[in-house]
């Protein structure tokens, strides 16, 4: 899936700068210390996911490569620039995405579309591809309050594709649904990324979830989170759930429980 496109020899076109290039971010919240430092890359196109224990400053991190927290400790660069507030290319999808209750699927859809300036029957058309991408067909005209949570998250999702991203940041996206929904989510947003071939950072605190979908990835220890381990994965893409079984999926999913079970250990102690 990584779509990491190689300057011809001889071209005069620079290789493509990393997605995302952050070093030394640290955060503070008063006295307490809640990230870092850490050094993050994100190759464009690539998927990495971050897994560590409650609390240990993931959310934190996600925010901050997203312009949602300033100031911080450290630099930021997403698309080659050093980050001065909130992109147009950066797409953020939460647990609870909120959509807009008084707009249909499809004008929910629409919406970052008519915001660029995009013409009605333009929007339109993106729209109800877009919602037709996420399975939502049908159900253009509904309100979200007609709808389920995860098909909710959809349409969040179907939003977050209409801004044309390089680059998604997900925060716990299918933490609120269902396990069925959430695997179907999971291979939803496979199709998805690999269709547009943006770069994502992926917080989740399921390990099958992260392994299933990621390129990368990253283990945090406790707070004030750094990384402990990178955990390259492996498997052929597209992928399905039934790749979990393979032998270096379960490798994989092991040696990232080891590591979360004793930093998580360690985290309870520290606040008994
Ligand atoms: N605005 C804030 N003010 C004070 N402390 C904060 C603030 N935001 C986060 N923290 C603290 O910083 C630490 C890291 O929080 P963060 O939400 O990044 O962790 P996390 O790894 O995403 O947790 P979880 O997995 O439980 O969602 C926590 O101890 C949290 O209580």
């Amino acid at each position: 899936m990584n779509t990491k496109s190689q300057a011809a020899p001889g071209s005069v076109i620079d290789p493509p700068t990393p997605i995302v290039q952050a070093s030394g971010v640290e955060q503070h919240f008063g006295s307490v210390h809640a990230l870092g430092p850490v050094d993050l890359t994100i190759e464009r196109g690539e998927f990495v996911s971050i897994v560590g224990p409650s609390g240990c400053g993931k959310s934190t991190l996600l925010e901050i490569v997203g312009a949602l927290q300033d100031p911080f400790r450290g630099t930021v660069e997403v698309g080659g620039s050093r980050l001065n507030g909130p992109r147009r290319h950066t797409a953020i999808v939460f647990q609870e995405s909120a959509t807009l209750p008084w707009r249909t699927v499809l004008d929910n859809v629409a919406f970052a579309l008519e915001v660029r300036g995009v013409g009605k029957r333009a929007r339109r058309d993106r729209a109800r591809e877009l919602v037709g991408a996420v399975g939502l067909s049908g159900f253009e005209d509904h309100y979200p309050a007609q709808l389920s949570g995860g098909m909710r998250q959809r349409v969040a999702m179907a939003r977050a594709m209409s801004m044309e991203p390089d680059l998604i940041l997900a925060d716990e996206p299918f933490g609120a649904l269902d396990e069925q929904t959430r695997m179907l989510m999971a291979e939803e947003l496979l199709r998805v990324v690999s269709t547009i071939g943006c770069g994502v950072l992926f917080i989740t605190h399921s390990i099958q979830e992260a392994v299933l979908l990621s390129d990368r990835v990253l283990v945090m220890g406790r707070r004030p989170g750094t990384f402990i381990d990178e955990v390259p994965i492996t498997l052929p893409r597209p992928r399905a759930h039934a790749a979990l079984s393979e032998a270096s999926a379960t490798a994989a999913q092991d040696r990232i429980w080891s590591q979360i079970r004793a930093e998580a250990e360690a985290a309870m102690g520290q606040q008994r």
